[in-house]
Order: C-alpha cells, then structure tokens, then sequence
C-alpha cells in the first residue's frame, strides 16, 4: 500500500476544482473495499499477466528470479529439518564433546543450505533488480508506439483519452511494481509453504500451530492496509486541489499573473488549509495503525504463546521429541514472517494491479484505434507526381458530437494552384484542412489523391508528402534547427531558403546561438519567442519539407502586417510545383487564390474566385466589405 505515492499528471485535469472524480482516482472505491477474499481472488490472471510481461522483457532474468526464490525455498525446508536433527544430536544422552561431534554432520548441513539459499536468494534479487527497468521500458515503448500511431480521432474520444492518461501515468509505473511484487507474492507464498512443509515433515500435528501462530499478524496486516486506502481516499479532493495549487505557484505559466494580481497570500492560504487537513489525516492515520501494529504484536505474543504451551503439552505427552518441538519454534517463526510478509505483498500487488489492469486495456484499446493497413493495391503514394486532390461529398463528425463539423463537402485543388478556405469561426475550415491531409478520415463521401481513395495508401508515406502548418502549432522545446527540420534529413541550404521565406532568418539572427539556439526557457541557456516569432518558425517548418501538398492554416494570425504581406507574396511563389490549401481571415489576402470556398455551419455555402464572389454579392462578399470598410473609415 502506497498512501505516500502521489498519482497525478502534468497536464491539467478536466475539472481540478470541482468535485468530480479525477481519472487518477478511479481505482479507490476498490481500494476501499477490497478484502483479501476478493484480492486473492484476482490474483492469479493479474500474476499471469505480470509474469508474460516480464518473460517478454527478459525470459532469463524472469526465470532465473522465480527459479532463484522457488529453490530457495527448498533449501529453507532442508535448513527447518536438518535443525531438528541438530537438537537431536544436541539433546541426545552422553558426554558433551560427544554430543557436539554427533551433530556435526548435521549442523554442516544445515549451513551449507543456509549459505545455498542465501546464494540464490542474492542471484534472483540481482535478476529482479535487472527485471525492473526493463520491463518498465518494454512498459513506456509499447504505450508510445500505439499512442504515436493511432488514429487522430481517439484523441478526441474523451474516453480513450482518459484511459491513456490513466495508463500512462498510474499504468506504466506500476507494471515494473507489479511484476515486482509479483515475485516478492511468489517468494512471500514459497516462504510460507516451506515453513507448512518443514512443520508437517517434523509433525503433522505442527501445521495448525503455524496457522494460530499467524493469523493476528495477518489481521494486522490486512487492517493497516485498510486503514491506508481510507486515508487515501478521504484525502482525494484535498490532493486534487493541492495539485492545482502547486501548479499555480510552480509552474512558469501561471507565475506572471500570480505576481501581477499579488496572489500569493490567497494561495499560500488555499494551500495552508489544504496542507493541514491533509496532515490531520495523516496523524490520524498513522496513530490508527500504529495502534493496530501495537494490538497485532500483543495478540501475536498471547497466541505464540499459546502455541508454546501446546509444543510444550505435545512435548509432555511424548508426541514429539525436544529436538522436533526445538526446531518447530524456528519454522513457526519462518513462517510467521512468510505470512505477514505475503499478505503485505498480495495487498501491494492487487493495489499495482488494478492499474496495470488499466495499462492492459488501454493497450488493448488502442490496437483496435490503429489505422488499417494500405490496400495491397494502392501504388506507393511517392511513386506518382502529384497533379489532384478532390474531397466529394465529404462528412465528418467528431466522436461525441451531436452534429458534423462538415457534411456534404466538395473541395478540388491541383498542383499549381492555391485554394483558400474562408468562412466564420467554427465553420469547419480547419477540421476540412485535416481531412485533407489524411488525419482524420471522413465517415462519408471520399477524398482522392489523384484518383486513389486517401484510405488505400499508407498513412505515413502519405504524410511524408503534405505538409500542415497548423493553427495551434506546437512550440517543440527543441533547438530552432530541430523546430524546422523536424526529423527530416537536414540540408543547409533548404534550412536558409524555408527560414528566409517565412521570415524566421530574422529571428534566427537575433538569437546568440542562431539555429542551434534551444527553444524552451525550462533549460539553462533556453530562449522563449515571442507569437509571431514562433509562427515564423512553423511555417518555416511548413516551407521545409518537400510536400506536394502544404496546408497553411491562418500562418499569420499573430504575424505584424510587413511579415504577413511577404508571407502570402512566398505563399503564391511557393504554389509553382505544389498545391495550396490557405485558411485565413485575412480575405484582402485570399483576392488572388485561384478558387476560394467559403464555409458554413459545415457546408460550403459558396465557392469561386474572388471576381465570381464578389459579383455573386452573398456571404464572402460581406464579409469581404466588413472587412474594407474597417480599413476605411475615418478615424473620428
Ligand atoms: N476536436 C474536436 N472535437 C469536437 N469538436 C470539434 C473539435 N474540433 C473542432 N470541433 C468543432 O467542429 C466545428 C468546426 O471546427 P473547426 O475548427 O473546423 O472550425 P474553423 O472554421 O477552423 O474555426 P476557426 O475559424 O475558429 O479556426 C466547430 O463547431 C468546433 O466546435
């Protein structure tokens, strides 16, 4: 039981204020409730998981850890036995030195078995040490590898979204914890089994003294677990609010607001209040189960000694002999520890469990979201030279919506051309924009990368050959050279020629370290930019790759009006050999596209150039004039 382990995660929950249960919480009711009768229920198909996953991460290291543990386990019985003989030879009648030779033989078994089992108890400590990164690994790359291939679309499912976070941040952890525990659950029962099967090859009768010997340690153990898991979940919406607050007052974001507004006394306040119920609870917490751990010892003395008075009434009636009773009081004891140890380690285990449950079923999750492999049939989209790309009929629904973001759409543009897609916000410009470019795929109609359906090809060979410049571009915390290049082979002279013609070599030459400057203020040496200057950098990125299509979505929404006059003169010089797709609201900017669509409410309401637009006099041009006139008006 881990009540100090904190399960959080670095980006901002849903709703941190409110009381609603966070992703990260889902497991305690079961925590809560959960009696060893439903633990040791579970655990058989959760050991069978743990131990596939470390045989795939390491078959050598699992076998060796279990073979270690299980064979110790044998040398444990040997050592409980051959101790009984030692007190025989000791108790025996006769001289001393006598004595003392007689059981020799003996004692030098009993300590080869000792020295064996504790050779093999280092060599399986030293494989399950090694076990533990490498499952943590195998862990963490198989979740990224689905979470980097699935369809976009999951990541809009608000399910599929929650049961990543969940396997991320509580999953992966625990799959090293599970696998883990795991082994100790394997060595703790094995320990147990020795001590049961030393006492039964000594005397049958011992077995039961074993099982009063134990069962208050148990109780004790299993009742702190409890009292833990209340603890925790008492605690929930405390940490829920003292996590929004650490990310209040340490994160870099927040920090120029927290001084601006003078919030830190309201903080420091919120996070007082919080911070003392916290260590209320705690204390309390902590005087509960030292209070248990006080009654579990004592009841453990009265029931040790109960168990003593038995050995020494079976001793009387001749049952057994001194030397077996000798040896009895030594197994019992093994065994007792075995037992709170092994209750200990199947409560930690089903707590791990439950979230690598949660890994296991994200994983299955997102293999069923994997994209469809390319149609055999499909030629390999870099073979064709590019010349059309057509949406018919296209309609697109996120997942939960109550209504399409596009229905019925019908967009062409070829290589040579620039279209723009213009219209009001939520028109459903950039989600057409990302069916486009084949990251999402339409429920309805198809889109044909010339003449082939979009669905056949390869999703990432297809990618290779367009380039989006995205609206709400990622500000990578990389080098600048990095930001542009972006895993693509780096060619000097390309890397110039994109940063000139969007502008970011002005950039670049103000920064000390110029490309090889690092973009994220959290390192030392790191630099932020300002908004335009991070757009210049995107769409550089944009001008970078050799695409046959290059999607700009509103590229100079936060440029000033030199930077974004040049950009769409680059823009149309950058259409020679490509097709472009522009999304802006700058519609002086679209005059000179060769077809423009103006969406609405998810449909195309009109579409033409800007002389066809303009005659038509419906929705494009005014807003078209709206826009002129603003620029016309007199200032009073
Ligand atoms: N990831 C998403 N999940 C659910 N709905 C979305 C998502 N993204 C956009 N929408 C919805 O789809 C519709 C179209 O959005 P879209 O972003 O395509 O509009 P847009 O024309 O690009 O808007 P803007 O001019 O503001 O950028 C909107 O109603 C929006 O709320």
């Amino acid at each position: 039981m881990r009540l100090w382990r904190r399960r959080r995660t670095t980006s901002v929950p849903d709703d941190r204020s409110g009381l609603a249960a966070q992703y990260w919480e889902s497991h305690d009711e079961h925590l809560l409730t959960a009696t060893l009768g439903t633990i040791a229920r579970r655990l058989p198909s959760l050991v069978a998981a743990a131990l596939r996953m470390a045989g795939q991460a390491s078959p050598r290291d699992t076998a060796v850890a279990l073979a270690g543990n299980l064979a110790a386990g044998i040398f444990t019985v040997f050592s409980l036995v051959a101790t009984s003989d030692v007190l025989a030879s000791l108790f025996a009648a006769g001289p001393t030195p006598d004595r003392v030779w007689a059981a020799l033989p003996s004692l030098l078994l009993v300590a080869a078995a000792t020295g064996l089992r504790g050779a093999l108890l280092a060599g399986a400590g030293w494989a399950q040490a090694r076990l533990k990164p490498l499952v943590e690994r195998l862990a963490e790359a198989r979740l990224f590898e689905l979470t980097t291939r699935v369809d976009l679309a999951a990541f809009d499912d608000h399910d599929f979204h929650n049961a990543m976070r969940r396997a991320r941040d509580s999953g992966v952890p625990d799959t090293a914890n599970v696998v883990e525990t795991t082994i100790a659950v394997v060595t703790g029962a094995v320990g147990v089994l020795a001590s049961v099967v030393a006492l039964g090859l000594l005397h049958p009768t011992l077995m039961p003294l074993l099982l009063v010997a134990s069962v208050p340690a148990g109780w004790a153990a299993v009742r702190m677990a409890r009292l833990g898991y209340q603890a925790f979940y008492r605690l929930s919406t405390a940490r829920r609010r003292k996590f929004m607050l650490s990310d209040l007052m340490a994160e870099r974001q927040p920090a120029a607001e927290v001084r601006a507004f003078t919030l830190r006394d309201f903080l420091l306040g919120q996070y007082a209040k919080v911070a003392d119920l916290e260590q209320d609870v705690q204390l309390n917490v902590a005087r509960r189960r030292a209070a248990t751990k006080a009654a579990g010892d004592l009841l453990t003395g009265v029931a040790t000694t109960g168990v003593y008075v038995a050995l020494g009434v079976l001793l009387a009636v001749g049952v057994i002999p001194l030397s077996v009773a000798g040896a009895a009081v030594l197994a019992i004891r093994t065994g007792q520890m075995s037992l709170t140890a092994l209750i200990q380690t199947m409560n930690r285990l089903y707590e791990a469990g439950l979230y690598f449950g949660d890994y296991l079923a994200f994983c299955e999750l997102a293999r069923e979201r994997l994209p469809s492999p390319p149609a055999a049939s499909a030629p390999p989209v870099e073979s064709a030279p590019f010349r059309l790309l057509t949406a018919e009929n296209v309609t697109f629904t996120y997942p939960d919506a109550d209504r399409p973001a596009l229905s019925g759409v019908s967009v062409t543009v070829g290589r040579g051309e620039v279209i723009a897609l213009v219209g009001e916000n939520g028109s459903g410009k950039t989600t057409l924009a990302k069916l486009l470019a084949g990251l999402y795929q339409p429920q309805e109609g198809t889109i044909r990368w010339d003449g082939v359906d979009l669905d056949a090809f390869d999703g990432d060979a297809l990618r290779r050959r367009v380039s989006v410049i995205a609206q709400d571009h990622t500000r990578w915390p990389l080098t600048v050279r990095e930001n542009i290049v972006m895993g693509r082979p780096l060619e000097e002279h390309r890397l110039a020629a994109a940063s000139a013609a969007a502008g970011a070599d002005e950039v670049v030459a103000r920064l000390p370290d110029g490309y090889d400057a690092l973009l994220d203020r959290r390192f030392r040496g790191g630099h932020d930019l300002s908004g335009g200057q991070w757009q210049r950098i995107a769409v550089a990125r944009g001008f970078y790759r050799d695409a046959a299509l290059v999607i700009f979505d509103e590229p100079t929404s936060a440029l000033d009006a030199r930077a974004e006059h040049s950009l769409f003169e680059r823009i149309r010089g950058h259409a020679d050999d490509r097709a472009i797709v522009l999304i802006t609201h700058r519609l002086a900017s679209v005059r000179y596209a060769d077809r423009i669509y103006v969406l609405d409410g998810g449909t195309i309401a009109e579409q033409g150039t800007h002389a066809e637009l303009m005659e038509r006099d419906g929705l494009y041009a005014g807003l078209y004039e709206l826009q002129a006139s603003a620029y016309h008006q007199r200032v009073p």
